[in-house]
């Protein structure tokens, strides 16, 4: 497998938002974060707010420099390179659908010249090469022609969204990430953006990080599955293990909440709330919600172990059996004392 886009070691600090000028607080939004994205796969990333699956999105296009640790595309380190090269690496490899077109978008420009931009900033072909390109790029997300000299305020919020898509592939990227690209879209369009990225994601061989709240979908539209918490990925599995047979506690309480994946399945019940990015807990940072840690969850966070499958990585120091239902699980969290 070719690797497109691969993090090794990345972190991201940001300084707390709500720290004042001089406030030490620090926000763990990234922590050693490894993974490779190959061409034409679609990643899916899951875990509660804040976790971390915006800055991980972000790092992958460039978006966000990390502060330690190293972003690779196509095998060069982005961050190493002239800034005028990473524009271009960033512009010809990667493109970022967000969540919300309306402000993605800027308004006083027409669809035309939003979509044309990419191509002006990275001066790809003629003129008129550009206009065929821009006629090119609106037909593939299924955008009539006679919205080219329309201004995003007359569009729908589909038709939005098909403009941003329209733009992250300008440049023919390999890889496209979308971060929530449906949470601000009505209910009845949802599924035809999403079968739209679909089909592009066929039709180009686009490789696609796929960030969403919403867990049937990720775990619908990936290959593999990515959960994060406070900040770590905690696990990677291939989409169709990972509802039932995923070995991270975190995974199965994650997906036990989700309804109708599991049925009939109580949610795996988690204590407290999810700590401060700004104070994760020592070791393993799932540790103070987990009805199976120890000592030595406290003392050191996991490596990551390879379980039998391919493809399939965990972080945690008592992973749950690969068949063990999840009901099973429910029990043991309502009564830790139950032996795990
Ligand atoms: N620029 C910033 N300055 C300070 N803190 C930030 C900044 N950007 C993100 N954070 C913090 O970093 C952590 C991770 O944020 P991120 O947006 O990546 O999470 P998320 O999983 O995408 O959340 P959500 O699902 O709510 O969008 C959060 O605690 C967030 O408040």
């Amino acid at each position: 497998m070719t690797a497109l886009v691969e993090l090794a070691g990345t972190h991201v600090v940001h300084k707390a938002r709500s720290g004042g000028l001089f406030a030490r607080d620090r926000v763990y939004a990234l922590t050693g974060a490894d993974l490779t994205v190959a061409a034409g796969e679609t990643i899916g990333v899951v875990g509660e707010s804040g976790c971390g699956k915006s800055t991980l999105a972000k790092v992958l296009v460039g978006v966000q420099r990390p502060t330690s640790g190293t972003v690779s595309v196509r095998g060069r380190d982005l961050w190493a390179m002239a800034p005028a090269e990473r524009r271009a690496a960033i512009g010809s490899h990667t493109g970022m659908i967000f969540q919300d077109p309306s402000t993605a978008l800027n308004r006083r420009l027409t669809v035309r010249q939003i979509v044309r931009d990419p191509l002006d900033v990275h001066r790809r072909g003629t003129c008129a090469q550009r206009e065929e390109r821009v006629r090119e790029l609106m037909a593939l997300v299924g955008l009539p022609r006679a919205l080219a000299d329309g201004l995003p305020g007359q569009l729908s919020g589909g038709q939005r969204q098909r403009v941003a898509i329209a733009r992250a592939l300008a440049l023919d990227p390999g890889l496209v990430v979308a971060d929530e690209p449906t949470s601000a879209l009505d209910v009845s369009v949802r599924a035809q953006i999403l079968n739209l990225l679909l089909d592009l994601k066929e039709r180009l061989g686009l490789a696609l990080v796929f960030v969403s709240h919403d867990i049937q979908t990720v775990r619908r539209m990936s290959d593999r599955v990515i959960t994060m918490y406070l900040g770590r990925i905690v696990e990677e599995a291939p989409a169709d293990r990972v509802t039932d047979r995923s070995r991270h506690p975190y995974t199965r309480a994650l997906f036990s909440a989700t309804p109708g994946l599991l049925a009939p399945v109580d949610p795996i019940p988690l204590v407290g709330p999810v700590p401060s990015a700004t104070r994760p807990p020592s070791g393993c940072p799932f540790r103070t919600r987990c009805w199976k840690a120890d000592g030595a969850c406290a003392e050191s966070m996991p490596e990551f172990s390879v379980s039998y499958t391919l493809g399939h990585r965990f972080r945690c120091h008592h992973p749950v059996e690969e068949d063990q239902p999840t009901r099973e699980l429910v029990r043991q969290a309502r009564d830790p004392k139950e032996p795990v």
